[in-house]
């Protein structure tokens, strides 16, 4: 990889119990690239995408962002460093409305405690106006119009959905985006307009990481692919690398054939 990396993994590892997750695994992520990572169901992938935002602590190995060590640090400061996910299951907060939803994810940007916003009440309406235009700009991005924007988040259509999420990580304005199976559910039309949105989130020059089944997808867009088979790294390469390789195929792409059979 020819750029320095935006995020970097090294041998990370997670074990439940007696289950070893994640294990050893490594790579890098770089910046205005879409790395995928694939595997079959239970091989880690969910895992790692826990462990890079701290929701889960390691076991052993280290996450660097930019060249800092970020390993030890808890989930807010990951976020506000430049870490942001989306869910394979959108989480909205139902009852808040869709602009509402994507202000939570602009908090980062916040600079006024409390105390401040108690003794000089106005800091919050200013601040509360900057960060409805940051999320506003990321709903244009994500091309969900206007008139959804006031509606409770839960009212929205699927495909709207998985939008706004991918809107309130863009309001963070992240150097890495981690995205569990953002076409999960979607039709082919609505999965043709996410590939679109992820080449161009990727162009702003952000790090892409991709977790999806959705194999046409992942080989169109993504530079970079991670195979991960038993919490293990399988293989990395270029898609044309990956869709070649007999060990990858034998564990994973092929299998769709061998349960059909
Ligand atoms: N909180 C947990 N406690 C115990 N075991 C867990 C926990 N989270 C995940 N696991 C186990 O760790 C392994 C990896 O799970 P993970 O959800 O990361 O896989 P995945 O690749 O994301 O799967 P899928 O494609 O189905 O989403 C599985 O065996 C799973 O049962």
């Amino acid at each position: 990889m020819i750029s320095v990396p935006v995020l970097s993994l090294s041998g990370l590892t997670k074990r439940f119990g007696g289950i070893q997750a994640v294990s050893g695994v490594s790579f890098d992520l770089a910046p205005g690239a879409i790395t995928a990572v694939i595997g079959p169901n239970g091989a880690g992938k969910t895992t790692l995408i826990n462990l890079i935002t701290g929701v889960l602590s390691l076991n052993d190995g280290a996450i660097r962002l930019e060249g800092a060590d970020i390993t030890n640090e808890p989930v807010h400061r990951r976020a506000v460093a430049g870490v942001a996910r989306t869910y394979q299951t959108p989480q909205m907060a139902a009852g808040m409305s869709v602009l509402r939803n994507v202000m939570a994810g602009a908090y980062r940007f916040g600079r006024y405690g409390l105390l401040s916003t108690l003794l000089r009440p106005w800091t919050i309406i200013t601040e509360n106006e900057e960060m409805a235009e940051r999320a506003a700009h990321a709903l244009r991005r994500v091309s969900v119009p206007e008139e959804w924007w006031h509606q409770p988040a839960s009212d929205l259509p699927y495909g709207l959905q998985r939008r706004v999420e991918i809107a309130r990580a863009l309001a963070q304005d992240p150097k890495v985006i981690l995205l569990d199976e953002p076409a999960a559910g979607l039709n082919p039309s609505e999965t043709a307009d996410l590939a679109r949105l992820l080449t161009d989130i990727a162009a702003d020059g952000r790090a892409v990481l991709l977790v999806e089944h959705d194999m046409p997808m992942v080989m169109s867009i993504s530079s970079h692919v991670v195979v991960i088979n038993f919490g293990r790294k399988l293989a990395e390469g270029t898609p044309a690398q990956i869709l070649t390789n007999p060990e990858v195929i034998a564990a994973y792409l092929g299998s769709d054939e061998e349960e059909a059979a």
